[in-house]
């Protein structure tokens, strides 16, 4: 993590937003997989969230013999036993949000307001060449929306819905978000432990 550069192994730009966000007013710079000239081939064929955050978090530890983070996310939806889980990124189509949420949606058609509980999880790693792997999680409970409601955020926010907040992810700010979200909660556990860890 070299004092004030993070490598992140993610593609995804929503994501990368929510960790600036936490990390730049700290004094840390966020680098990605899309800053990189030839970022490696990750296969994400783990069948956990954890297992997919240490594939990502050691094909650069690997490649470039450095600390990175990866973080693994998804949605657990109750009355579909689970589902998207580890398979949200390719639950219609690879990477195609409006499919992925449009899916959800139909498989939800019959399933009344109270019973749209989901969860969304974030499992956060980071490697180093000479560390054991440090591993955090974060959750928040939410339902799952009849229709998408807010235009911010990524992926499936426009559905999840936190009734105590009258709003969905894609109706907060990005700092609203992280204050509550799964990946907001991984990264402040993360906080906590990384100094003990390092040492
Ligand atoms: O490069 P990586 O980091 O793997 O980026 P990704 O988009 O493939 O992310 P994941 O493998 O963790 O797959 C998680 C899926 O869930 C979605 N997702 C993850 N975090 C989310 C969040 O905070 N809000 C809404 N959708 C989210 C995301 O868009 C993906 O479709
Ligand atoms: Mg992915």
């Amino acid at each position: 993590m070299n004092l004030k550069k993070i490598l992140i192994a993610t593609k995804n730009p929503g994501k990368a937003r929510e960790f600036r966000s936490f990390f730049e007013p700290r004094g840390f710079k966020i680098i990605t997989l899309n800053d990189l000239e030839n970022p490696p081939q990750i296969i994400e064929n783990g069948r956990s969230f954890t297992e997919n955050a240490l594939i990502k978090a050691n094909a650069l530890t690997k490649k470039l013999q450095t600390t990175t983070l990866a973080d693994d996310s998804g949605l657990m939806v109750s009355a579909l036993n689970g589902e998207p889980g580890v398979f949200s990124a390719r639950y219609a189509a690879d990477h195609d949000d409006a499919a992925n949420n449009q899916k959800l949606l139909n498989k939800l058609v019959n399933v009344p307001n109270e019973k749209r509980d989901a969860i969304f999880h974030t499992t956060l790693v980071v490697t180093s060449p000479n560390h054991q792997p440090l591993i955090v999680e974060g959750e928040v409970k939410g339902y799952i929306l009849q229709q998408p409601a807010g235009h911010d955020g990524f992926g499936y926010d426009p559905l999840f819905y936190l009734p105590q907040f009258y709003k969905t992810f894609a109706q907060m700010s990005v700092a609203e978000k992280n204050q509550v979200s799964h990946r907001g909660q991984a990264i402040k556990r993360l906080a906590e432990k990384f100094d003990d860890w390092w040492e």
